[in-house]
């Protein structure tokens, strides 16, 4: 143990601890959450200090979109969870206070609208109620296309295009929200190869070109070791943050190639 952190006498550790905390872009506390009669997260620590790129792993079912439910506010819990020293059960209408950019797993929408239409609308925290986009904002928008890779589907009706094609167009949207933090649930599932190596590329750029905070969650481990932040893997009996690194990646894979312990 580092001698300096012996002699520092119990209550500034604490006072500094609760700083941390406070200062902290993502910090939970003793999260328990879950759905009746089914605990998912269990006594859950994390201290997020600084913006960062985390990838969120585990097995199905283990957990990750139910966290990612609790951050946004759509499921009550237990403990603490705290967006930059924000409790969220406290927050209200985070999305619109720019704080946070949420993109489900399954975005869909029942009517015909143009993709270039669908993006621009990721500016709508600049805009009042009733004002039209400014070509400003379209230019914006088609440049948010060019940055998932997809400026040709601009005028294409968003509910024909395929799974895949739908995920790009709602990444290029949320690009444009600028939030403080993105949890990304999924956001390459329905990719082919190609795109899902850019889409990590382009999700870890918000991280070290903006210095936006990132939780993705993810199956697919192939493009991780090559990426900085950390790993959290749900199917830990503890999870915890973990940097991320060619080894942690290769013992994440190892512990997802096993069968899931179920816990009742
Ligand atoms: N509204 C609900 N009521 C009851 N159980 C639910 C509800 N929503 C999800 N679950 C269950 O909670 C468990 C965890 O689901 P969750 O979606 O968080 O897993 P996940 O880690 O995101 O899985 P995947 O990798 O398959 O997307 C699953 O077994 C799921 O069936």
């Amino acid at each position: 143990m580092n001698d300096e952190l012996n002699q520092e006498p119990a209550s500034e550790l604490i006072t500094h601890n609760s700083q941390l905390i406070a200062a902290a872009t993502l910090s939970v506390e003793n999260l328990v959450a879950g759905y009746p009669g089914r605990v998912l997260v269990r006594n859950l620590f994390l201290c997020l200090p600084e913006p960062a790129f985390v990838a969120v792993v585990g097995h199905n079912g283990s957990g990750k979109t139910t966290l990612f439910r609790v951050l946004t506010g759509q499921l009550p819990y237990q403990g603490s969870a705290r967006l930059l020293g924000e409790e969220v059960r406290g927050l209200r209408r985070a999305a619109t206070a720019g704080l946070l950019g949420y993109l489900p797993q399954r975005g869909s929408i029942g009517f015909s609208i143009s993709v270039r239409e669908l993006v621009v609308m990721g500016r709508y925290r600049h805009h009042g109620l009733l004002s039209a986009y400014a070509p400003a904002d379209y230019a914006l928008a088609d440049a948010a296309l060019v940055r998932v890779g997809v400026p040709h589907l601009a005028l294409r009706d968003f509910t024909q295009l395929s799974g895949g094609e739908q995920q790009l167009v709602w990444l290029a949207q949320l690009s444009l929200q600028d939030a403080r933090i993105y949890l990304l649930d999924e956001p390459t599932q329905q990719l082919d190869v190609y795109y899902r190596r850019q889409v990590f590329g382009l999700v870890h750029n918000w991280v070290t070109e903006q210095g936006k905070t990132v939780l993705c969650s993810t199956h697919d481990l192939d493009n991780l070791p090559g990426l900085s932040g950390y790993l959290l893997n749900l199917s830990e009996p503890q999870p915890q943050l973990r940097v991320l690194s060619p080894a942690t990646v290769q013992a994440a894979r190892e512990s997802l190639e096993q069968a899931p312990a179920r816990i009742a």
